[in-house]
């Protein structure tokens, strides 16, 4: 089943308008892309697949639809070899407002279970579901690049560090705000903001405190690699950077975002053996003959024509 809509800037893939109608369409999407309730998936451009946090009304806060539909929604774009890039936003005023405080209630307050093991093993459950949301993002072989505009609270940190590329405007802000509402951030950013930024003193500091980091140090830090002056300029970056991603061997691209992960967490020598065994079957894809044979005819990667994966 494809439930995407294909995006009113398509009529169908490969019918592409200008940067700048594909930035306002997505700066002014419609709403939910049925049967999402909580996400916009539309292709603003070839092979490019655009995700959009959309609960404008409550600050794109994560409420119990979201958690489940990421999953489905990542899962679907990870097979689906049309899309080669993935950009990721929110509607609205803000990125997003973090896990929605008026619905964890039920399921995070009041855990089921008629002992103390079995409560356990039901919060167990729920606190690895609620991991796989992002995970699936770092699981999809297509790179995913983060654009955040004003806030970005809580699970909203979670869920950038697990994107491979990221972005921000002048005036964002991030906040691993999960010590005030206490509790120990359990999704992801304890593990994955210090593969992201270098200084662990840093990292203690805003997970420990929960102080707000703005755009310019979340740029010197290296939390996100450009600061854009406005949500519309940074779209337009963002669409950029994936037409570039997008315009390259999706086995090149795809092997180097599997490789890089599995890199970052294991040894030099292992990460070179993982390499090895890769390219010892995706050496033989007909993508580098055509992107060499390009190269030497001075010719873009954008100009070959690459078969599907
Ligand atoms: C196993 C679990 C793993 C996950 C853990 C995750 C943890 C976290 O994410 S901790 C962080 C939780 N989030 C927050 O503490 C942020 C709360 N919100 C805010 O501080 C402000 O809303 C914000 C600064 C983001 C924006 O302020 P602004 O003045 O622009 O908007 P508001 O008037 O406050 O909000 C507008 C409506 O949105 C509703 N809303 C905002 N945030 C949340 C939220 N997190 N959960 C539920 N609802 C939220 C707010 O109530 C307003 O609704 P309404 O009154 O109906 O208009």
């Amino acid at each position: 089943m494809n439930f995407f809509r294909r995006s009113a800037v398509l009529g169908s893939r490969g019918l592409c308008f200008s940067t700048l109608n594909a930035v306002r369409a997505m700066s002014s999407s419609g709403g939910p892309t049925p049967p999402f309730t909580t996400l916009s998936v539309t292709h603003p451009a070839n092979h490019i697949t655009h995700v959009e946090l959309h609960r404008p009304e409550k600050k794109n806060a994560m409420n119990k639809a979201y958690w489940s539909e990421m999953v489905d929604c990542f899962n679907q774009i990870a097979e689906d070899s049309e899309c080669r890039v993935v950009v990721f936003s929110g509607a609205g005023k803000i990125f997003t407002a973090g896990i929605d405080l008026m619905d964890i209630a039920g399921d995070l307050l009041q855990p089921k279970g008629d002992d103390p093991a079995r409560i356990a093993w039901y919060l167990r459950g729920i606190i690895c579901k609620y991991q796989k949301t992002f995970s699936v993002i770092e699981k999809c072989p297509k790179p995913v690049v983060v654009a955040v505009h004003g806030a970005c609270v809580g699970a909203g940190v979670d869920l950038i560090t697990a994107c491979d590329i990221r972005l921000c405007t002048q005036d964002a802000w991030f906040q691993v705000k999960e010590v005030d509402v206490g509790l120990a951030a359990d999704v992801g950013t304890l593990q994955r903001l210090p593969k992201a930024i270098g200084s662990r003193s840093l990292v203690n500091e805003l997970a420990l405190t929960s102080r707000k980091m703005y755009s310019d140090e979340a740029k010197s830090c290296g939390l996100v690699s450009r600061v854009f002056p406005d949500k519309d300029s940074m779209i337009a970056g963002a669409l950029e950077i994936a037409g570039e991603i997008s315009g390259r061997s999706p086995v090149a691209v795809q092997g180097t975002k599997i490789n890089l992960l599995y890199s970052r967490d294991h040894s030099v020598t292992e990460g070179l053996d993982y390499m090895a065994t890769w390219n010892m079957s995706m050496l033989q894809t007909q993508d580098i003959m055509k992107s060499a044979q390009a190269v030497l005819e001075k010719k873009s990667p954008k100009d070959v024509i690459f078969s599907k994966l």
